[in-house]
């Protein structure tokens, strides 16, 4: 122990992280145990807290997502104290966790919360940025403000809310796939988004009043301490309306999407100018692809595997996660996925004794439901923290407890390009391989639904829209159904399927 430190607390409940599946399982840790202290230690000074939670239906459910300071969550649990330090060891054999401040924390059960931090394509260039937390959306945001073009890299949940929300600056949307949206739709829900982007964009020229919400307040508040890095929490289904993302041309907003392609090499200004190499103008629109030699110079070149080089103001990675592990694995023989993760087993208990992890560090690893995969969201680190606090309040007195519904069926309410967006189970048929059958229902500008069927049962669905269907076709994935018999009933507009099944 550092000298002049206190020494470390008696063992008690020690949870990591103050996002949401962090202070999810502090807070049903402070209502098992009303009488012992649980200790959330984070490094960032705001918490995550869950307002206004809805179970829609059986595993359903809508939340939002408040940054609040953790004074609030201690006056609502007064038996949760948070300790604002980044963890910077784990000594599990000792049962205890070192911080920042120098401070010793020994833990009869410890669950790890740590979240994840952005996949950068390149790390330490000053003109990649990523977004994870308040202080990197603030970041983009303050650089937006300047920007005349940017460059997005990547197809997922950041890329397609970004691309929707920017205005006033030119935007060139770097992707790997044909369709835009992978991580979340297939080709056809792609079509119907892209024909809502180009209609919306090309009348952008019609002023769009946005209204003006700085949170800058807050930024004062979530200041991280320390060499923080990429440790504030990460940011909520609403982040980008709390940003004003306007870049400097008024009114024009314009997205060319350069698809099948990555990054090949990045250059600074001077480097480009010495390469000899040309740069492209921006695209004049979606059809006539004809492009000249940029004459203007920018901060940063970036030349695609596609050989076309393009000139910006700044590029966003927003090319996934990779789960926070870094200071707890130094000494420690985890169990670690793939993906980075820390392996958790049907108990979200990881490979060493009472530890535990939840969100987006963790990596599901039991046998799962065959309509659920994991995917780093809101919705499961809430459900995960929940669950690991039961899992740790039942181990400590020596009890088990059945797996959680919500692992029993993936269900994920959102709201992509200002639709709401429900996906179900196997809602891209992943690992159905070929035997699998869709039946789709689509209504241009109004409604895009996929049924994902195997053997006569629905095994996933994408309903995009205000379809009200994600209670039929929940019940139906839970039920498997045998549905042959309807075919292509099933989404018939003039049959009302609800009565049939309900
Ligand atoms: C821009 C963006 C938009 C998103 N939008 C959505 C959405 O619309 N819907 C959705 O479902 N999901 C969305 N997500 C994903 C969602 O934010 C995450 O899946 C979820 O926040 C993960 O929660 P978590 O508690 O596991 O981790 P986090 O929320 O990242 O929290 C991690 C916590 O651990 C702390 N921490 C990290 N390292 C340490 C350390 N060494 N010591 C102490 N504390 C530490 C951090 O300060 C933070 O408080 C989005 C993510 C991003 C980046
Ligand atoms: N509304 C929602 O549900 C939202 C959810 N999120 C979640 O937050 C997390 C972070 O979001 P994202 O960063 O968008 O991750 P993501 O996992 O959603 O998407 C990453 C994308 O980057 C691509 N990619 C990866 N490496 C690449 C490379 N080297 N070059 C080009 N493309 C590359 C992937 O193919 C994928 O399309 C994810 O878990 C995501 O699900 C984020 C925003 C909104």
């Amino acid at each position: 122990m550092e000298a002049g430190h206190p020494p470390p607390t008696a063992g008690q409940f020690v949870v990591v992280g103050g996002g949401i599946a962090g202070v999810t399982c502090a807070e049903q840790l402070a209502i098992h145990f009303p009488s012992e202290d649980i200790l959330l230690i984070t490094a960032s000074p705001v918490i995550k807290a869950v307002t206004n939670f809805k179970q829609v239906s059986k595993v359903l459910e809508e939340f939002d997502v408040e940054e609040q300071p953790s004074t609030l969550l201690e006056n609502r649990f007064p038996n949760i104290k948070v300790i604002e330090s980044g963890v910077k060891q784990l000594k599990s054999e000792e049962h205890c966790v070192l911080t920042e401040d120098g401070n010793q924390h020994l833990y009869k059960k410890l669950c790890l919360c740590a979240g994840a931090k952005p996949k950068l394509i390149r790390e330490g260039n000053p003109y990649v940025l990523g977004i994870r937390d308040t202080d990197s959306a603030q970041e983009f945001q303050k650089q937006l403000t300047k920007a005349k073009r940017i460059m997005i890299i990547g197809n997922g949940g950041i890329a397609l809310e970004l691309v929707y929300e920017i205005e006033g600056c030119e935007v060139i949307w770097v992707i790997k796939d044909t369709a835009i949206g992978n991580t979340f739709f297939d080709a056809g829900a792609a079509e119907f988004l892209t024909s809502k982007l180009i209609a919306e964009k090309s009348e952008a020229k019609i002023a769009q009043k946005r209204t003006r919400y700085t949170t800058e307040g807050r930024k004062k508040e979530a200041q991280t301490k320390g060499n923080a890095g990429n440790i504030g929490s990460a940011l909520g289904p609403d982040w980008h309306e709390g940003l004003n993302l306007k870049g400097t041309k008024e009114f024009s907003h314009k997205i060319h999407i350069e698809t099948m392609c990555e990054v090949k090499k990045i250059y600074l200004q001077e480097e480009f100018r010495i390469s000899k190499k040309k740069s492209l103008t921006f695209p004049r629109d979606h059809h006539n692809q004809s492009v000249t030699t940029d004459k203007e110079i920018w901060p940063v070149y970036v030349e695609l595997t596609n050989g076309k080089i393009y000139g910006c103001n700044f590029i966003v990675s927003a090319t996934g996660v990779t789960p926070n592990t870094g200071p707890f694995l130094c000494g420690n023989n985890f169990d670690v996925g793939e993906d980075g993760g820390l392996k958790v087993n049907d108990h979200m208990h990881t490979s060493l004794p009472d530890i535990y992890a939840a969100g987006d560090i963790c990596t599901a690893s039991w046998e799962p439901s065959p309509v659920w995969q994991q995917m780093r969201l809101w919705t499961q680190a809430r459900q995960m923290g929940w669950y690991a606090a039961k899992c740790m309040a039942a181990a400590s007195v020596g009890e088990s407890v059945d797996m959680d519904f919500s692992f029993e069926l993936f269900a994920h309410v959102t709201k992509f390009f200002n639709y709401k967006v429900v996906l179900l189970g196997k809602y891209n048929a992943q690992g159905l391989g070929s035997d699998h059958e869709l039946i789709l229902r689509c209504t241009k500008g109004q409604e895009y639904i996929k049924a994902v069927l195997q053997n006569g049962r629905m095994m996933g669905a994408v309903l995009i829209g205000e379809t009200d269907l994600e209670e039929t076709f929940e019940n139906l994935i839970l039920n498997q159904m045998n549905l042959s018999a309807y075919g292509e009933d099933l989404l018939d507009p003039n049959i009302d399927i609800e009565d049939y099944f309900d």
